[in-house]
């Protein structure tokens, strides 16, 4: 070559290797930065959405598995007696008659093929007639299994939602998973798909697993006898030993090269919960992000979980397909061609006289010996269907252990919440950064501290004995409250935002743990809480009134009823609305006031001893309000209410003020006295509001003037040196 032409392609290749390499390092770091990225507003979604990782499953298939297993089974199977054992007993039956049926098939082949080979039409339509009676017992086995299969899903799925909702309607578990413990992010999902999951693979692989090792033992048991058959055949001694190794390669390297599944689908539906609680959440805060046109943040925030998800998914696509491959190769050709050997080795090494049983028209044995052939190879392929089953069912059950922990561990949170034992992802708060806030001033205690507080029945009187308001995530809010309340006093509460007067309605009515002292109150029948945004539940205006009782529980008549909603003004709605037993979507088509006044007409129906009222009133005038309280007093109810409203100060006879910087007064409320002060106070901040003006304007004139500034504080010091 050209000398020149050499160089020329040489210094080519040397710039041409430098610019991929250049290339490749920018795309190395790139994918670094991007990588860090990624990592970092994972780790920020999962923080600001409290998410905590789920249990641990280093090795998916172990005893912590088996454990949890066990005790999900005793709830599906409580007793032999039940219905879900009966189903179970049918399904294996079903199984067992399907194993029995393929095996009768498969001789029936070989006896067609013989018959074809012999050609013997009469044994042919002898056989093929047999075939086609025993294709209709067969078809309905076949269909059978599957409705065998679902129906012990289903029973499965009942007997465990049942469990599953008792639990979490007991004790207020509904209120505490959510409010007072963190381990659970979306219990509805773990209420409705994770059961079903679970319970659809948990039937689905015990007949992928019990038909396959059925299939094992029968097939193998009738090729042995058929071996025994061909005594004379050499090397028929070792098929057993070179099948047990075959199979055992296998299973070990499907093991070995197995990804974890139970951790990868358990990632999957923990993010599939995620981005169902934020369409949850739009959907209940539709008209706030309509208002707002916030529709932006929310697709932004939908879509990220969407990806986060799609993720997840397509890494499990992707496992599975290197996956599928690999059983697809052992299991599929590796083992065809190892069966085929198998099956060869007695017709090769056969050395005995003609296998025969009819010498004239067939004397070498041609036709048993194809008749052999063709069952063998049918059950063979049985068999290794079977097999190839129970080894890959491998990665179902490693699926399986996923749902099982994500079960399991709804049941322990469920039954630990009942039991008051809370668990906490810890909040870490940077107090210097709070300096103004309240939150500057609170102490923290252990999250996951035990609750050692005495609540004791009262007959009437609520008596706090040093008992301390702290929040689920561990902030003292107050120290140490002691305070009587009995019958007929009116209690007035106030404070700033935050200062933890709805708490103390959480405290007294058992909604939050009591951590020391002791607090003595009646039943929580006799508490009666109506919130701000009543809930309006589904079903008829009657409900409306009557809520929590039902239909069947309700002991007034409807002219009680129109009374009741006479006391808080409320009658027109019935006919405006087509009566008692209108049924409506109430929290969208009732105003703000009506939905309050609606609110507070439960407590004339159920009259407790004591109303909880936490600004229930915001919205309802102030006249109407008042009446409403006179009523309520009259029938002997005592108002416990957390207000900002002065007007509300002349029904109440003790005053509870939180100062916000966790203490507290308690004291009976002048009402009179108290409007005095707060008209002064009032008057004072208004002049007060001025002088920041005054002061601005006064430094401008004499900016104008060409005069000394002059603060109010320079004046004071003069005025008081002149003096
Ligand atoms: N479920 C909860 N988990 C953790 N902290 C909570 C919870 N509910 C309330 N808190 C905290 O408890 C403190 C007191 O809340 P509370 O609802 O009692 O305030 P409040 O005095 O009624 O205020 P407002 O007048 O604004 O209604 C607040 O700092 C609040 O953040």
């Amino acid at each position: 070559m050209n000398p020149i032409r050499s160089r020329r392609l040489k210094i080519l290749l040397l710039s041409s290797s430098f610019a991929l390499i250049a290339y490749l390092i920018r795309r190395y770091r790139r994918y670094l930065i991007l990588k860090k990225r990624q990592s970092l507003t994972i780790s920020r979604k999962e923080s600001s959405t409290n998410v905590i990782p789920p249990l641990s499953i280093k090795k998916t298939i172990n005893k912590q598995f088996f454990h949890q297993l066990q005790v999900i089974v005793r709830i599906l199977i409580p007793r032999l007696r039940s219905d879900s054992f009966f189903l179970l007993i049918i399904h294996l039956t079903t199984l067992i008659t399907r194993t029995f049926l393929s095996i009768y098939i498969a001789h029936l082949d070989g006896a067609i093929v013989k018959s074809l080979v012999q050609r013997n039409p009469r044994d042919f339509l002898r056989t093929i007639s047999i075939f086609i009676a025993v294709a209709i017992p067969a078809s309905f086995i076949n269909s059978a299994i599957r409705f065998a299969e679902s129906k012990l899903a289903l029973a499965f799925r009942t007997k465990l939602s049942r469990h599953a909702y008792e639990a979490y309607f007991r004790n207020q578990t509904y209120y505490r998973v959510t409010n007072l413990d963190t381990r659970l992010l979306t219990p509805d999902q773990n209420l409705t798909d994770d059961i079903e999951t679970f319970t659809s693979t948990l039937t689905h692989l015990f007949s992928h697993l019990t038909k396959p090792f059925f299939d094992v033992a029968i097939v193998s048991w009738s090729l042995i006898s058929m071996m025994r058959l061909r005594k004379t055949a050499r090397g028929l001694k070792e098929v057993p030993a070179l099948l047990f190794i075959v199979v055992s390669f296998t299973f070990m390297a499907v093991r070995k090269l197995s990804p974890n599944f139970g951790k990868l689908v358990s990632e999957e539906a923990r993010r599939r919960g995620i981005l169902r609680f934020a369409h949850t959440r739009v959907i209940a805060n539709a008209e706030e992000i309509a208002f707002f046109d916030g529709h932006e943040v929310e697709r932004n925030w939908i879509l990220k979980l969407y990806d986060q998800l799609r993720e997840q998914t397509s890494l499990i696509i992707k496992k599975k397909f290197w996956f599928i491959m690999l059983e697809q190769f052992l299991m599929k050709y590796f083992w065809h061609a190892c069966g085929m050997i198998f099956i060869a080795i007695p017709f090769l090494t056969y050395d005995g006289p003609p296998e025969t049983d009819d010498p004239v028209g067939d004397p070498l044995g041609i036709s048993t010996r194809t008749e052999a052939f063709t069952v063998s190879k049918h059950l063979l392929t049985s068999g290794a269907d079977a097999l190839e089953r129970i080894i890959s069912s491998y990665k179902e059950i490693a699926e399986l252990a996923g749902h099982t922990n994500r079960v399991y561990t709804m049941l322990h949170v469920f039954d630990e919440c009942a039991h008051e034992h809370y668990q906490r992802a810890s909040v870490t708060m940077d107090e210097s950064h709070n300096e103004h806030s309240l939150t500057s001033v609170k102490r923290k205690v252990a999250v996951n501290q035990r609750a050692e507080g005495q609540i004791i029945e009262s007959e009437g009187d609520i008596i706090a004995e040093n008992v301390p308001i702290i929040t689920p995530n561990g902030d003292v809010i107050v120290k140490s409250l002691s305070l009587k309340i009995t019958p007929g006093m009116h209690v007035l509460i106030s404070g700033p935002n935050g200062c933890g007067k709805s708490s103390f309605f959480r405290i007294v009515r058992g909604l939050w743990p009591i951590y020391s002292g002791r607090l003595h109150r009646p039943d929580p029948s006799n508490f009666f809480l109506i919130p701000q945004r009543p809930y309006m539940c589904p079903g008829t205006l009657r409900d409306q009134i009557i809520y929590p009782d039902t239909i069947d529980q309700a002991f007034v008549d409807d002219s009680k009823l129109m009374k009741i909603l006479d006391n808080v003004e409320l009658q027109y709605i019935v006919q405006r609305e087509g009566g008692l037993n209108a049924e409506r979507d109430w929290k969208d088509i009732l105003s703000g006031g009506e939905k309050q006044r609606l609110g507070l007409a439960r407590i004339f129906y159920h009259q407790p001893k004591y109303a909880l009222l936490d600004e229930c009133t915001s919205a309802v005038s102030i006249d109407v309000e008042g009446k409403i309280y006179e009523r309520a007093k009259a029938l002997g109810i005592s108002l416990l209410t957390i207000t900002h409203r002065p007007s509300l100060w002349a029904y109440h006879t003790h005053l509870l003020q939180f100062d916000g910087d966790g203490r507290w007064t308690f004291e009976i409320l002048n009402t009179e006295k108290r409007l005095t002060l707060k008209g002064e106070k009032e008057r004072l901040e208004a002049q007060l509001a001025g002088i920041p003006q005054i002061q601005q304007r006064l430094n401008e004139l004499c900016q104008l003037l060409g005069e000394n500034t002059m603060t109010i504080e320079n004046q004071q010091y003069e005025e008081i040196n002149d003096d």
